[in-house]
């Protein structure tokens, strides 16, 4: 099924197609109401750079991942599982969007989903 010497980050397309996914990410975060006010302020070009790098690293891409620790920036936020779950449906909808294989987008939620004991206070010590 899956092919090991081949990085998730090759198999569905390196950077451009990841720039794709988080462009597409985005522009679902800031439509959705219960997501939206958390990024008021932010500078959303820059946070994308800084997604895309943090998703080509955590995938076997070649970028460098130049931010802030995962629990450190989303510290004091107010951030709970279900914003969590929230992001994480919207990334399901980008990738497929994007034509992400079925099983391969598990894969990727397979590496996303265990961030939210970083991301969201108090589902870890
Ligand atoms: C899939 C899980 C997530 C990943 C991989 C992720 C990743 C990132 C990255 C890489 C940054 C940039 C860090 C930096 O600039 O040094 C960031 C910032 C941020 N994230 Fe997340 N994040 C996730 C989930 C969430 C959720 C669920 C929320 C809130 C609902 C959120 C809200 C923010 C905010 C507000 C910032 C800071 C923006 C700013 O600097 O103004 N993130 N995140």
């Amino acid at each position: 099924m899956t092919n090991d010497s081949v990085s998730i980050y090759e198999r569905i397309g390196g950077h451009d197609a990841i720039a794709a996914v988080v462009d597409d990410l985005y522009v679902r975060i800031m439509d959705d109401p219960q997501l939206a006010g958390f990024f008021t302020g932010t500078n959303l070009t820059k946070l994308k750079g800084r997604q895309v790098e943090f998703f080509s690293a955590a995938l076997g891409g070649p970028d460098a991942y130049d931010g802030g620790a995962m629990d450190e920036v989303h510290r004091g936020r107010g951030i709970e599982q279900h914003h969590f779950d929230l992001v994480a449906d919207h990334l399901v909808a980008s990738l497929k969007g994007a034509g992400v294989d079925a099983d391969t987008v598990d894969e990727i939620i397979g590496v996303v989903a265990p961030l939210s004991g970083a991301i969201v206070p108090g589902t870890h010590t």
